[in-house]
């Protein structure tokens, strides 16, 4: 499914819940495309030089969310670049604004059970989710709220329920020649 999006934007931007596989897929496909890597959650790492887990539960949501916008605007100020954004993100409307204005958002869509199951040995460095996780509804009710919020500023969704990693590096590439030639 496709949105309008204006075509001399070269940053790409990979959206989706926890564990849907963004870091996963933006790896291969910088590889592919010649584009250089990022994932915001390695960059936070690396500027606090301590574990995300760690410094949210030192200060709290609220600050680390200050910290991600920080680390955003310095990401995105780059050219040619694939970002694999953090699970939240989006939260901050201002947030979605710089996504939607400076680069195509690409949001890889799963369904609820398929999405957690993947969790499962990601969740140590995903604090807000490990202390939801055992509970079931409002892990829903998160997941819910979530793609919600993907869904507001996608340019590009592709459903990845059935498709392994090679199968959406290649619809990817598929979108890219068809529609920038690349
Ligand atoms: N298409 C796929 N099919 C099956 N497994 C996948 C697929 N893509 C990724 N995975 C697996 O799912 C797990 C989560 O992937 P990944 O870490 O890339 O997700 P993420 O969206 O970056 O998560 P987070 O937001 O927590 O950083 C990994 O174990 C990865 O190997
Ligand atoms: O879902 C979330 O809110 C988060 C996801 C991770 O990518 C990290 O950015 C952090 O653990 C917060
Ligand atoms: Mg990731």
């Amino acid at each position: 499914m496709f949105q309008k999006f204006p075509k001399y934007l070269n940053n790409i931007y990979l959206l989706g819940f926890s564990g849907v596989g963004k870091t996963t897929i933006s790896k291969i496909l910088s590889k592919k495309i010649k584009k250089k890597f990022y994932d915001i959650d390695n960059e936070i790492e690396k500027y606090i030089n301590m574990k995300i887990s760690k410094f949210i539960f030192k200060k709290g949501e609220k600050i680390f969310r200050i910290l991600e916008n920080k680390i955003l605007k310095k990401i995105i100020i780059k050219k040619n670049i694939i970002l694999s954004t953090g699970g939240g993100t989006l939260i901050l409307n201002y947030n979605r604004n710089l996504l939607r204005n400076t680069g195509l958002n690409i949001y890889l869509e799963l369904n609820f059970i398929n999405n957690i199951s993947r969790l499962n040995n990601n969740i140590i460095n995903r604090p807000l989710i490990k202390n939801i996780f055992s509970n079931f509804s409002k892990l829903y009710i998160l997941y819910k709220k979530r793609i919600n919020i993907y869904k507001k500023i996608y340019h590009i969704k592709i459903n990845i329920n059935y498709l392994n990693k090679n199968d959406i590096l290649n619809y990817i590439l598929f979108i890219f020649k068809i529609y920038f030639n690349l």
